[in-house]
């Protein structure tokens, strides 16, 4: 269990409580906010992918914990009950008798309660600033893969090989049926719940298939290191594996997400990526390996551009069918049958994800936890989340972030359209009141970036720490099982492409740029003329058997037909956004 970093301090009540006003009031209700900044519509984006919604879900799932939601899912589920607010664990969210959307309901209020706290579970005095318990390794290392300890991670090995346990189902692997959290499947048809180290691969759709593919590329590592290495034991075969698991995970999120998401410039000019072929070596060892609060409550902002649609394709890009993304959380069972799973792999690359406008998807804002709760609404949840966390105004973190101040509302017209700020000025009595949330949710993108630069700004400050605060990076030359200058070329050209075409299922093409919709430039390829690395690389002299690549690999690619800007980052200009 490790605390939360903090960018600035807190700001809770006097008694610990939900961060109030400059006079010490109520903040205005989170769902009235809401409706009013983001009203439910459902609009396409026109360049990105639902893969560009999916690899962060991982990233989630790696490094923060879900106790706090499972909390009020299954256990507190009576904050709505009367008397319900008088919990002290309890932050329900009133809905207004003229809600745009639910007025015609009779849900007058959603359910939420607050984080699990230190102080909550005696552990620290309540003289202390209540702070959140993380449960997750917070370094990106695919603990949402591996798990969160030694034990979960030997549970889901075979020992042998270097392999994860698996099943072999239509060709493909699986992780082991088993997993008793599953309890959205409905039987008897749907009964598959994935038994891996962490039962994150069961839960959300995008994790549901990103989680399986990084799952099998585990294994296909070890297999190929084998052949390379017949001397090698299950342990160096499982260690190695891993490793180059977790960094291809890392660069395709430093190299290849993150420019679509930031823009390749930004990333640059802050050291978040570096025009390079060898090695970078940032690690600062007075950098605490901490996810910060500010980052998991921030990028809750991906839920704006969440679409509420699965749609599934066929491998001709033929649309085959619609399904509520929400209902398939906790139901890998139903992602198992009538080839729902294969049609969301061809629907990652070719579904748009949605648009940055100011709308929220309808099954996103309004039922969200899908059969688990009536009615709930995440992004109303987000700025609440947000109080219950004590952070501080919007403005103190434009202070922190190097951006102008504002001192009115009119302030803000240069960073959100006009009629956002207008409902800001509505709803808040001053400015210095606005929430994190709010002012996220309601800054323009920046120049060449999907995202307002505080949200940026940000991220750029966790992705910092996480690359310098962990020994073992990819990049890094400094520890015992660093990747010499060769490994890190091969590791360089791994893509989501690629890892798309080696593991989804019933997959022969597709894009290059598979966070982008296909299109001139970017076009639907054979798979065989995706880059892929040479494990070559890992030949092990000592192990001494004349294994060929030919043996393992099904194509060898032209390096010299590489540019520096295939391997460090995506050429394609993103001011068109
Ligand atoms: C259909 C897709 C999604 C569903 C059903 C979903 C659902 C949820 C729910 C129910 C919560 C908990 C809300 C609360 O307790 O207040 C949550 C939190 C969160 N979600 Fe999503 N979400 C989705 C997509 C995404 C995406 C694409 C991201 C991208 C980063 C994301 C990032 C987060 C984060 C960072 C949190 C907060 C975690 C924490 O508090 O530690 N979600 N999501």
């Amino acid at each position: 269990m490790t605390p939360y970093h903090r960018m600035l301090p807190s700001n809770h009540a006097m008694d610990g409580g939900l961060r109030t006003s400059t006079t010490g009031q109520q903040l205005p209700n989170a769902r009235t906010l809401r409706v009013a900044l983001m009203s439910d519509g459902r609009v396409h984006n026109k360049r990105f992918t639902q893969l560009i919604t999916y690899l962060p879900l991982i990233m989630t799932a790696d490094t923060t914990t879900v106790h706090d939601t499972i909390n009020y899912v299954l256990f507190t589920r009576t904050c709505c009950a009367p008397g319900g607010e008088l919990n002290p664990m309890c932050m329900p969210i009133e809905v207004p008798t003229d809600d745009l959307h639910l007025r015609r309901s009779n849900v007058r209020c959603l359910n939420l309660t607050r984080a699990i706290t230190y102080q909550a579970l005696g552990c620290a005095p309540n003289s202390l600033p209540p702070e959140r318990i993380n449960t997750s390794p917070p370094l990106l290392d695919l603990s949402s893969l591996y798990g969160n300890d030694q034990l979960s991670v030997n549970r889901s090995r075979q020992m042998r090989g270097g392999l994860l346990r698996a099943d072999v189902i239509k060709g493909k692997e699986w992780p082991p049926n088993g997993n008793p959290v599953c309890f959205l499947n409905q039987p008897p048809r749907e009964t598959r719940c994935h038994d891996s180290g962490h039962f994150s691969i069961n839960s959300l759709v995008g994790i549901q298939l990103l989680g399986i593919w990084q799952y099998r590329n585990h294994n296909y590592l070890a297999r190929i290191l084998q052949q390379i290495n017949p001397c090698w034991d299950d342990q160096t075969l499982f260690t190695v594996a891993r490793d180059i698991n977790i960094a291809y995970y890392q660069h395709i999120v430093y190299y290849e997400l993150m420019p679509a998401l930031m823009g390749h410039e930004f990333l640059l000019r802050n050291n978040i990526i570096y025009n390079t072929y060898g090695h970078v070596d940032d690690y600062d060892d007075s950098l605490e390996p901490r996810v910060s609060i500010e980052y998991v409550m921030g990028t809750r902002w991906f839920h704006s551009i969440q679409e509420g649609r699965l749609q599934l394709y066929s491998k001709e890009g033929r649309l085959l069918d619609e399904l509520a993304m929400v209902d398939y959380s906790l139901r890998p069972g139903g992602m198992m049958i009538n080839n729902t799973f294969e049609g969301a792999t061809q629907g990652s690359f070719r579904q748009p994800c949605a648009d940055v406008d100011y709308l929220v998807d309808p099954d996103v804002g309004e039922r969200i936890l899908g059969p688990l709760q009536f009615a709930s609404d995440v992004t109303a949840s987000d700025i609440n989340k947000g109080r219950d966390m004590g952070l501080p105004s919007y403005n103190k973190y434009r202070q922190y972030c190097g951006l102008p101040v504002a001192k009115t509302f009119d302030d803000l017209y240069n960073w959100m359209p006009k009629d956002q700020v207008d409902v800001l000025a509505r709803t808040y009595e001053y400015i210095d009141d606005l929430d994190l949330m709010a002012g996220i949710l309601a800054e323009k993108p920046m120049h060449g970036a999907i995202m307002g630069p505080t949200l940026a700004c940000i991220m750029a400050d966790q992705l910092l720490r996480w690359r310098r605060a962990d020994r073992f990076w990819y990049e890094n030359s400094i520890h015992p099982g660093a990747f010499t200058p060769d490994q890190l070329y091969e590791i360089r050209k791994i893509s989501m492409a690629r890892i798309i075409c080696d593991h989804g299922d019933s997959v022969d093409s597709v894009q290059p740029f598979a966070f982008l919709l296909p299109g001139i430039r970017n076009e639907i390829v054979d798979c065989s003329t995706i880059p892929a690395p040479n494990l070559e690389t890992w030949r092990d002299q000592r192990c001494a058997v004349n294994v060929t690549s030919e043996n393992f690999k099904p194509t060898l690619y032209n390096l010299s037909d590489l540019t520096l800007d295939d391997l460090t980052g995506i050429p394609i200009d993103y001011n068109q956004f």
